[in-house]
């Protein structure tokens, strides 16, 4: 199968790159670029030398259909609300890893991003496919993917089996998640500089973060209604999401129901690994792989269960996940080209 990406410039096409080189399945195509068309990738990524094709194309949706069984569109948001339309309309499949289409509402989206949404008739058509919780949805024919937020990734993974079992108290729910500054993409700004990250932790988006409504769309699915506090850090390091969950559950529930209900609902998923109760994973754990790995602890005086979801943004919550859609989208082995484990230390 051939694959393109838009955006292989930036950091997550950069690490689509990187898995699509050695995938079983998928042949890259074609590399796209807005600004640097021409260009060979390896002057922009050295550690890329050696990829083929190594030259960046302009982009054309037209050709695009005709060179490609699949495209990944890695573009700030804003751009696929313009573009995926007329990749779709040309003939491509597409797997978009922004923010653009994964909100059913517009008004949502337009509320929260501060952007024009798309219309929606495409929005309709995308399938927001977190593979873990919404593989299902994913039918044969699909033809738009859209890949879920990072942070929505290690929380909705944290959070699904409590939220899907009725046991959690409504109103209850309070995130505190914190990123790696590549979760931020390469385009430099004040708060990303070396002397304002280094040694510094900040909070930020207070109340205001885009992936609030991604995060409550999902939960409302699993029967969970209620508004969540979720926050957001940015952390002095280069990858990696902690989102740390406190949920209060029903009176009944007990520490063993908890633990069989996190070790039950992931017993055959290959890239969730759920913790001993009481032991919790590190970011480090989970880098340049597709796992997320989760820890529990349920205070019996409080009734709250603490939850620990680590992912790599660039991996599970972009780039490889993204990758594991397109596995299913084609009908792959869910886990071709994803088997390689963490780099540690
Ligand atoms: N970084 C992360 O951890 C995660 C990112 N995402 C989302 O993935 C997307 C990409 O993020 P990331 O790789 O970090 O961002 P980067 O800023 O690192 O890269 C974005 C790339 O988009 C390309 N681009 C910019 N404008 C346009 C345009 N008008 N048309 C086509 N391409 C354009 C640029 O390449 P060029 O100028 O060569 O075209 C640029 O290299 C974003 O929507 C982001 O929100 C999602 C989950 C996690
Ligand atoms: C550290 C950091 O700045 N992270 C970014 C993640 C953005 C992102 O992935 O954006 P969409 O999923 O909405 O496309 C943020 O918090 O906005």
């Amino acid at each position: 199968m051939k694959v393109g990406i838009i955006g292989a410039t930036g950091y997550g096409g950069a690490e689509l790159l990187r898995i699509l080189n050695s995938h079983p399945e998928f042949t890259i195509s074609a590399i796209y670029s807005s600004s640097q068309q021409g260009k060979m990738i390896q002057e922009h990524y050295p550690h890329l030398t050696g990829i083929v094709p190594n030259t960046l194309e302009e982009i054309d949706p037209n050709k695009i259909a005709k060179d490609t069984d699949l495209v990944f569109l890695a573009a700030p948001s804003g751009v696929a609300t313009k573009l995926a339309p007329s990749l779709l309309e040309a003939g491509c499949k597409v797997i978009d890893v922004s923010g653009d289409f994964r909100l059913k509402n517009t008004e949502d989206y337009e509320h929260w991003y501060q952007k024009e949404a798309a219309p929606t008739e495409w929005i309709e058509k995308a399938v927001y496919c977190l593979p873990e919780l919404n593989r299902k949805d994913v039918q044969t024919g699909t033809q738009f993917i859209s890949n879920p937020g990072c942070y929505p990734t290690a929380t909705l993974l944290g959070l699904a089996p409590l939220a899907q079992s009725g046991w959690l108290v409504e109103g209850s729910v309070i995130i505190d998640a914190k990123s790696g500054v590549s979760g931020a993409g390469q385009s430099p700004s004040l708060a990303t500089i070396y002397s304002e990250l280094n040694e510094n932790l900040k909070i930020y988006k207070v109340n205001k973060h885009q992936h609030i409504p991604e995060i409550e769309q999902m939960l409302k699915k699993f029967g969970y209604s209620s508004p969540i506090t979720f926050q957001t850090h940015l952390n002095p390091m280069t990858r990696g999401i902690m989102a740390t969950i406190y949920g209060n559950v029903n009176t009944d529930v007990t520490e063993d129901d908890v633990w069989n209900l996190f070790s039950e609902f992931y017993r055959n998923e290959p890239f969730v690994r759920v913790r001993e109760m009481g032991i919790f994973p590190a970011t480090k754990e989970v880098t340049a792989s597709n796992y997320c790995d989760i820890g529990i602890s349920f205070d019996e005086r409080t009734g709250r269960v603490t939850i620990v979801s680590v992912i790599d943004n660039l991996m599970k919550g972009a780039a490889s996940q993204a990758v594991q859609n397109a596995n299913i989208m084609f009908g792959f082995e869910e886990t071709a080209g994803l088997k390689f484990s963490p780099v540690f230390p």
